[in-house]
């Protein structure tokens, strides 16, 4: 049979410092004064001498025999929070521990867990006393608990989940959070690690990148969607604001087609050079002027039933960590930015720059060929009612018609060039976000943001803004449109943004581009996890 070993000594500290006096030998005495050595023999005198269980106080002999099984609890505190909420029951006046944050001290003790009966804090009652006054008195030191432990502990809901944020959260101004000190504020894109939702209004969280062990609250996504309603019906009506704020979260990718018949017919711009494929004039004209064209929904209650509900239910948006396996087709790369701030420079050098690696997906047009023209180099040519089939099937990323033609770029000219082992680079509007943020294009956007008013004062004073088929013109008011649009773009779509370039000097801007476009093929990033799930679901770790 196994037995334990008896110890020889229970003073082996003690004898040691004996030796010292017999013993000269250099090697000899500064093992014994080493400081591991004897922290070994003290922490040996005190298993031989078994004074490791702490002494409690004697239990009086009067005990009734219905007194309740207490839990003495000793935690050391100094500046970091104990890791608890607790809650009065008003009926009563008892106090409860409301809630154990993951991570924290208090759970890293493993002695407190919620529903604990909390009677005596360092050795005071807390009978009649206010939540406030409990707190004031786990200030900070040695904090004795004498609890009545909860029977029978919730089932805690600990899955851990990743999700990206899809709004802003500050807890220091919502008066709703049990402790705002213990809220985690984040902001739309942040990506947060949900620890624990045992609660099914205030989950536990921590926003990544990381350092600490202890999470904190964020509203469940429940709560989170009642906030934003709330806020939402707070506001006056404003139809522009509305579709605004609706494009926030989700944006149809379908927009239907304008007529934008005023326009003169241009010149045969592009007969000396062609472009390459996706830098067509009518082609970025017809998204431009769809995207300014959007009209605000006919009535409120038809936009809250449709496109902002479905925004509204999604206020955070599961993520998992993706890696392309390098068998799979490459990503689709989207550039987006506020017009004029350079989207369409950046991407034809990245192309011009490293043919070989990206390329622009071919554009779709009902519009006839012109002489010039090459069909699968410049424009797939298709018939109206082809068009309009593909409409239908839903066949485009994004698309719209001008001057009495139909432009669009479909998912399946994407998909040739991702296929073909090429990088495809697009531009697109908020409005195709969502058509490009599938399993198949897994698109990486790349938000181009203008520098200070300063630098482009400074770098684009020979520079021209598109304005329609065959003119441009320089930048109105000191560049305060195109700050003004890069402001809202960014308020209402970082959340989608995976990495942002700041346009400053191009060829910097370009590498940048590149660099962020390879990253985005071999290294990990965040995906949402709809994109992975259905090949992966059989192998899900437990
Ligand atoms: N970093 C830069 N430095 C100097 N000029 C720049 C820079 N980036 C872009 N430009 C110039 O700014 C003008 C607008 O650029 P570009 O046409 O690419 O804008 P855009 O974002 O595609 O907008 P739109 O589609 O409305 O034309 C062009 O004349 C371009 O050469």
């Amino acid at each position: 049979t196994k037995t334990s070993p008896a110890p020889t000594f229970d003073s082996a500290s003690g004898l040691s410092l004996q030796l010292l006096a017999v013993i000269s030998s250099k090697p000899y005495v500064e093992l014994c004064f080493s400081v591991g050595f004897q922290a070994v023999l003290s922490a040996h005198d005190s298993v031989a001498q078994k004074d490791y269980e702490p002494v409690l106080p004697a239990l009086p002999e009067d005990l009734p025999d219905d007194e309740e099984a207490t839990r003495i609890v000793c935690l050391v505190k100094n500046k970091q929070p104990l890791g608890a909420t607790i809650k009065r029951n008003e009926m009563t006046g008892e106090i409860f521990v409301a809630r154990v944050i993951h991570g924290g001290l208090a759970d890293r003790s493993g002695l407190l867990h919620a529903g604990d009966r909390i009677m005596e804090v360092n050795g005071f009652s807390v009978d009649g006393l206010e939540p406030e006054q409990v707190i004031q008195a786990c200030s900070q030191g040695t904090i004795m608990f004498k609890v009545v432990p909860i029977t029978e502990r919730a089932v805690h809901c600990q899955t851990m989940m990743f999700v990206r944020a899809m709004a802003d959260y500050n807890p220091q101004l919502d008066p709703a959070i049990p402790c705002p000190d213990a809220g985690v504020t984040f902001a739309q894109g942040d990506i947060l690690e949900i620890v624990d939702q045992t609660d099914s209004m205030w989950w536990q969280a921590k926003k990544l990148p990381s350092s600490s062990a202890c999470a904190g609250l964020v509203p469940s996504t429940e709560l989170l969607k009642r906030k934003q309603r709330e806020h939402w019906w707070s506001q006056p009506y404003q139809p522009h604001a509305l579709t605004a704020k609706a494009s926030r979260i989700i944006v149809s990718p379908i927009i239907k087609p304008q007529c934008f018949s005023s326009i003169p017919s241009a010149p045969s711009q592009s007969s000396h050079c062609p472009l390459s494929a996706g830098f067509r004039r009518s082609l970025r004209l017809c998204r431009r002027r769809i995207h300014s064209h959007v009209q605000p929904p006919a009535c409120q209650t038809q936009c809250l039933s449709s496109c902002c509900y479905s925004a509204l239910c999604s206020p955070y948006e599961e993520v998992v960590r993706y890696q392309r396996n390098p068998r799979d087709p490459l990503r689709l790369v989207a550039l987006m930015g506020a017009s004029g701030v350079g989207v369409n420079e950046l991407r034809r050098r990245l192309i011009d720059t490293n043919p070989q690696l990206f390329q622009g997906a071919i554009p779709c047009t009902s519009r006839p060929p012109r002489d010039y023209e090459e069909p699968r180099r410049d424009y797939h040519f298709v018939s109206r009612d082809v068009f309009e089939k593909m409409i239908h099937d839903n066949k485009f990323v994004e698309y719209g018609e001008y001057k009495g033609n139909y432009y669009g770029t479909s998912s399946e000219s994407v998909m040739e060039v991702l296929t073909n082992g090429k990088i495809c680079v697009m531009d697109i509007e908020p409005s195709a976000l969502q058509a490009v943020r599938t399993p198949d294009l897994r698109a990486y956007v790349i938000y181009i943001k203008p520098p200070s008013a300063e630098y482009l004062r400074k770098t684009r004073h020979s520079a021209q803004i598109l304005t329609h088929y065959y003119a441009t013109r320089p930048f109105k008011d000191d560049f305060l449109e195109l700050e003004e649009a890069a402001q809202k773009m960014e308020l209402h779509f970082s959340q989608f943004f995976d990495h942002v370039v700041i346009n400053e000097e191009l060829q910097e801007s370009c590498i940048q581009l590149w660099s962020a476009a390879t990253r985005a093929q071999d290294q990990p990033q965040w995906v949402p996890a709809s994109w992975i799930r259905p090949q992966q679901e059989t192998h899900m770790p437990q």
